[in-house]
């Protein structure tokens, strides 16, 4: 027998944008098929074939597709408004039951995001669990989450990891929008990185750089790791602008470093793990992946540390007379939170809360700034010609007879453009930080429940051939002509958030970026260890890393060795 597919695909695109999308499949007899043809043209089929009676076969094929039609109709009307009128939700791939998209769901997120943009549209969800997610693709879209709805949209929903590691919550990167992280963000925005705080540190990042191309020099000719660099160099200038008066041996050892380094990658590789208890909740309570118990683990090494640092301080101030500052006439980032424990009104912050600030410092400041260093170097010395052009900025900016300043950084234009495209192409955060609507909201003409996670899929938008020419290309100079920067303004390019959540530690990242990188090319000329390739892939997790790590050989370049020591 001739069977027809007989294949009904409802897309429906109305005024409010969304596109929804049912598929049913049935089997049908070739003349079944012609004839239901023939009454759906009609537009009097349905009352014909009622009253006319005469063929049993078409009475059933009709009366099939009539509770199709009108179970379609059921679904769209049910899809269109639920029973408070509200609109639907985004639409999405299948999940399967209890488990979702979980088992579906691959390593690289973040480009598999943006395929089902493709089928579904720039907003869909999907389920991990019981858990709704809503993945947002397009500028236009995320702009009304950031922007039009900041106010609502400004939760986090923290996984059990993050949620345990930032002292509950208690930190600036995972606190809900309420009182208690207002003041704890103002106070971090206004006191720790202020542009007059940043201003009276510059010696602090003076000294460090200095060493690490001091360092580097030690090794010319030998290979380099340069995120260990990098991080190295990070470290250092945090945690003088941070602590710069500590007793604390340990915290000024070089052990600290590496422990800190350990730290940071753990946090953040727990952090970027799916965990089975987030998605299903109710089995939370068996940790089965140990993600808890690991996480305990840490945090208590890193309570330590601090609760060290913290108590040497609090004794030595002791000792001291009441409000003694440090030699430079200026307290240290540890010292003006302590002094706001003092406080009575809503400025004073807990010990916990300290904590959590100098974690989000740490770590927020040393993985962040490293990764995205990484990638620069190789995609410099992936493009020669862009290496070539960024050193002759520099000569003709700094001269070979000088080192780099600080001074020198906002005229090398072309080292931000690069630092920039990078940016573009390996946003270091690729789904940004997950934000939550604090109640029931509407976005591009769907309903966005309170309490789901929202994701913002920055690797798309960049990678988006509607916003970018050849958007797969290294190309700085698309940075050149136009003015994009690092506060969100523009929705194509966001790699610090936007909005009242953006990233508070931009401008010391930028100075720090442009930093180290300028140092590092302006003083040396860098190549690949013999026999080695230019290697760019991808690991995703929290932060989207380079897979390998880049190892480098410096040579020397400039002409006068003093300028090195
Ligand atoms: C390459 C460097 C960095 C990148 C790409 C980066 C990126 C981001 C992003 C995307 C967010 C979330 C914004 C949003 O939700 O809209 C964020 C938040 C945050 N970042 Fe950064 N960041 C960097 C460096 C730093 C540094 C150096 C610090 C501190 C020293 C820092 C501290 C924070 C904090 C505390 C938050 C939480 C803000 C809040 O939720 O209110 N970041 N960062």
């Amino acid at each position: 027998m001739i069977c027809y597919v007989f294949e009904i695909e409802t897309n429906l695109s109305h005024h409010l944008g969304f596109i929804f999308y049912n598929r049913f499949v049935s089997f049908y007899t070739h003349s079944q098929f012609v004839k239901m043809a023939q009454l759906i043209n009609d537009g009097s089929w349905w009352w014909e074939v009622i009253s006319s009676n005469k063929d049993q076969l078409t009475q059933l094929a009709v009366g099939t597709i009539s509770a199709m039609i009108l179970a379609i109709l059921w679904h769209i009307l049910k899809s269109l408004s639920s029973s408070d009128g509200a609109p639907p939700l985004p639409p999405g791939p299948r999940s399967l039951p209890i488990v979702g998209y979980l088992p579906i769901l691959g390593g690289d997120m973040h480009k598999q995001f943006s395929n089902l943009a493709h089928i579904y549209g720039p907003i869909f969800k999907f389920h991990l669990g019981s858990k709704l997610h809503v993945v947002i693709n397009s500028p236009d879209i995320a702009k009304v989450v950031v922007r039009e709805q900041d106010e609502i949209f400004a939760n986090r929903n923290p996984s059990i990891a993050a949620f345990t590691m930032s002292f509950g919550a208690r930190d600036v990167i995972w606190s809900d929008n309420n009182s208690d992280w207002r003041n704890l963000r103002k106070l971090f925005v206004h006191e720790v990185l202020s542009n007059k705080n940043l201003e009276a540190c510059r010696y602090f990042r003076r000294d460090e750089v200095r060493k690490t191309i001091k360092n580097i020099y030690s090794k010319i000719g030998t290979t380099i790791n340069i995120s260990e660099i990098a991080f190295l160099t990070e470290v250092n200038v945090l945690t003088s602008m941070v602590w710069e008066n500590t007793s604390d041996a340990f915290a000024k050892g070089s052990h600290f470093v590496a422990e800190l380094k350990m730290i940071a990658s753990n946090v953040v590789e727990l952090m970027g793990q799916p965990n089975v208890s987030d998605i299903f909740p109710s089995l939370a309570w068996l940790d089965l992946q140990g993600v808890l118990r690991k996480t305990k683990k840490l945090l208590y090494q890193v309570d330590q540390i601090f609760t060290s640092i913290i108590d040497d301080r609090i004794e030595s101030n002791s000792r001291k007379p009441k409000d003694a500052v440090r030699p430079q006439g200026k307290k240290d980032f540890l010292q003006i939170l302590l002094d706001l424990m003092d406080h009575e009104d809503a400025t004073s912050i807990s010990i916990t809360q300290i904590k959590g600030l100098l974690l989000d410092i740490m770590v927020a400041g040393s993985e962040t700034t490293t990764t995205l260093i990484e990638w620069a170097m190789a995609e410099i010395m992936r493009n020669r010609d862009i290496m070539k052009r960024i050193q002759k900025e520099l000569v003709d900016v700094v001269g070979l007879d000088n080192i780099v300043e600080e001074s020198h950084l906002l005229k090398l234009q072309y080292l931000e453009a690069t630092i920039k495209e990078t940016f573009r192409l390996h946003p270091v955060l690729p789904l940004i930080l997950p934000r939550s609507p604090s109640k029931d909201c509407i976005v591009a003409g769907f309903t966005i429940p309170k309490g789901c996670t929202v994701l913002l899929n920055l690797w798309s938008i960049h990678h988006d051939p509607k916003y970018w020419d050849n958007p797969l290309n290294f190309n700085p100079e698309r940075f050149l002509t136009n003015k994009y920067d690092f506060k969100g303004s523009n929705l194509n390019f966001f790699p610090f958030g936007s909005g009242r959540r953006l990233c508070p530690g931009a401008p010391l990242a930028e100075k720090m970026q442009m930093y180290i990188l300028a140092s590092l090319l302006h003083s040396f000329d860098w190549s690949l260890p013999e026999g080695e390739e230019h290697d760019l892939s991808e690991n995703f997790g929290f932060t989207l890393k380079k897979k390998e790590p880049l190892i480098v050989v410096p040579s020397q370049r400039l002409p006068n060795v003093s300028l090195y020591m």
